[in-house]
C-alpha cells in the first residue's frame, strides 16, 4: 500500500493529463480515501512509519534509506528522490532535503539508545541534488556529550558532494515527549 502511495505521489507530480482524466483519478482517490477512513487507528497502531524492517519504514513522506550499513557509530546508504521530491530544473526540493537527513540522522542518533529528538539541524546545500539518481548518504556519530548527540552526514552524486549535514539530538528524559 505506502509502495503504491509512493508511486502514485510520483505520478501525480510528474503528470499533466487531460480534464477527465484528472476527475477520474481525483474520484478514484476519494473513494480509496474513504474505504480507509473506517479503519483509522491511534499513532501506536498505524502502520505507516513503524516497519522498522522495511526500507523506507512504510513511511510515505521520506525517500526510501536503502541501508547498506548501520551500527550505533555510522550508517551508509542509498537514496533516490523519485519526481515527488522535485524542486526545480530536475533538482530535490530545498526542504526533503533536511527532511532526508533528519530521518538518516535521528534514527542514528536513538541507535541501542535512549530515544533522543532533533534539538537543531544544519543543512549546507553545495551542489544540485538530482532527482531519480540513486546517492549515497553517509552519517556518523561526532561525539557524545551527557545528552547531547552530536552527528553529521552527507549525500553524494557519484564523487560529488551535493549537501551535508550537522544535528545536535538531545537525548529524552523519561517522559519526555
Ligand atoms: C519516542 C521518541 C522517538 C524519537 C524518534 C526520533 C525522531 C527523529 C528526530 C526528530 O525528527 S524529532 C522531531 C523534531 N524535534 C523536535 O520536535 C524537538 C523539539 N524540542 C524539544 O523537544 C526539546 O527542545 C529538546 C528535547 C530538543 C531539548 O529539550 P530538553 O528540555 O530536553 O533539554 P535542555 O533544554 O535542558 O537542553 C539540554 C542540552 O542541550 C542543549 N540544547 C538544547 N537545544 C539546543 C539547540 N537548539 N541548540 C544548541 N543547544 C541546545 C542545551 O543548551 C543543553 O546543553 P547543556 O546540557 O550543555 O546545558
Amino acid at each position: 500500500m505506502i509502495e503504491a502511495l509512493r508511486s502514485l505521489q510520483a505520478r501525480v507530480t510528474g503528470a499533466a493529463p487531460p480534464p477527465e482524466t484528472v476527475t477520474d483519478v481525483a474520484e478514484a482517490l476519494e473513494k480509496l480515501a474513504a474505504t480507509l477512513e473506517p479503519f483509522t487507528v491511534g499513532e501506536r497502531d498505524q502502520i505507516a512509519g513503524h516497519r522498522g524492517d522495511l526500507p523506507g519504514r512504510g513511511q510515505a513522506m521520506s525517500p526510501v534509506l536503502h541501508v547498506d550499513e548501520w551500527d550505533g557509530a555510522h550508517v551508509l546508504g542509498r537514496i533516490t528522490f523519485s519526481r515527488f521530491y522535485l524542486g526545480g530544473n530536475w533538482a530535490v526540493h530545498g526542504g526533503a532535503i533536511p527532511l532526508a537527513f533528519d530521518e538518516v540522522l535521528g534514527r542514528l542518533a536513538s541507535t541501542g539508545r535512549t530515544a533522543a529528538r532533533t534539538a537543531y539541524l544544519h543543512v549546507n546545500y553545495r551542489k544540485i541534488t538530482p532527482i531519480e539518481v540513486e546517492l549515497r548518504v553517509e552519517a556518523k556519530v561526532d561525539r557524545v556529550e551527557g545528552r547531547k548527540r552530536f552527528l553529521t552526514g552527507a549525500l553524494y552524486d557519484g564523487e560529488h558532494l551535493t549537501a551535508d549535514a550537522e544535528g545536535l539530538f538531545v537525548e529524552l528524559r523519561p517522559g519526555q515527549p
